[in-house]
């Protein structure tokens, strides 16, 4: 079973289409890279998987179960990272378990109870931290972080929830160059516990969706990329997926060599965001015939 299964997607505002018969799936321990032209719809795509704002026609399907609200199997974290002022970073990481498995009646009334889960809530938070390189800065608080720390602590606080996909909008948008390549090198770090657990044959244990502008992050950060847009040849009717290939797979210790993907990145750039690459949408959306490293059930293609 995928982790993440849109089926028939299509999204109209009014009698504006936006998505055009959206199909994906992605399996767990996938990092997709989702990228396309301004406007043409990842957020609203993000927003269907989210649950927020379900599609006008198709399925979003997460674990198996159909998404009509947001609910803990999908994470995301946005640009502007949100988190509780009043909390140190190991309190905001926590902060969703404890709601997630305690009540307000509990917290008053059992309060021995609540005290131990309380601690191996803060102690979970920790490993978390230490996932994404901030277990130093635990107790600090955010005014007290850079933008990149906060980034890290918001990753944590999705990571904890272990949910089945987790989307990233956009991320590092705000941060510096440097501490941007710090992040991507975060991302690839977390991946690398994705090809451990497969050597093991554990399910891996983190699949992410990350929407960014940046073409060479899209490519660097990934294992597959995405690309929606309204350049195909029913493009009238809204956006769809006209590029769906495997990404060159990096390790962060490795030196970041972007000609691995020059070649990649000028396909992309034309099958994705030229107005006038004329083009059958489906001749790039090649991405499970290409990985035979799949199960056999996940080659069938969609869209
Ligand atoms: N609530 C809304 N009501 C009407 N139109 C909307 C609404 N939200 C988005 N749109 C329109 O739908 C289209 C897709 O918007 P969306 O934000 O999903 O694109 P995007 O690919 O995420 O854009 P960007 O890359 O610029 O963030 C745009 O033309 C936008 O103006």
């Amino acid at each position: 079973m995928s982790n993440l299964e849109i089926v028939d997607v299509s999204h109209a505002y009014g009698p504006k289409k936006v998505l055009n018969h959206v199909n994906l799936r992605v399996g767990a321990g996938q990092v997709v890279a989702l990228v396309g032209p301004s406007g043409c719809g990842k957020s609203t795509l993000l927003r269907a998987i989210l649950g927020t704002h379900p599609s006008t026609e198709g399925t979003v399907m997460v674990g198996g179960q159909e998404v009509i609200r947001p609910n803990r199997d999908v994470g995301i974290v946005y640009q502007h990272y949100s988190l509780y002022e009043f909390l140190t970073a190991r309190e905001n990481v926590a902060f969703g378990l404890m709601l997630d498995q305690t009540s307000t009646p509990y917290r008053w009334f059992m309060y021995f109870g609540w005290r131990k889960l309380r601690k191996q809530h803060l102690e979970q938070a920790d490993e978390f931290l230490k996932k994404v390189g901030l277990y130093a800065a635990r107790d600090q608080y955010p005014s007290q972080m850079s933008g990149g720390m906060r980034q890290r602590v918001a990753i944590a606080q999705a990571l904890i929830m272990e949910p089945k996909i987790l989307l990233l909008d956009e991320p590092f948008g705000a941060l510096d160059e440097a501490t941007r390549e710090e992040l991507q090198l975060m991302l690839l770090r977390l991946y690398e516990e994705n090809v451990r657990a497969r050597s093991e044959n554990r399910t891996p244990p983190y699949t992410v969706i990350i929407v960014t502008h940046e073409l060479n992050e899209a490519l660097f950060v990934s294992d597959r990329v995405v690309g929606l847009s309204q350049y195909h040849n029913d493009g009238e009717n809204g956006a769809t997926i006209v590029y769906d290939r495997p990404a060159p797979v990096f390790k962060p210790d490795e030196p970041k060599d972007l000609s691995r993907f020059v070649e990649q990145k000028e396909e992309l750039i034309r099958a994705v965001f030229s107005p006038t690459f004329q083009k059958d949408h489906r001749q790039f959306v090649t991405f499970w015939q290409e990985n035979k490293k799949q199960p056999v059930e996940e080659t069938s293609e969609v869209n």
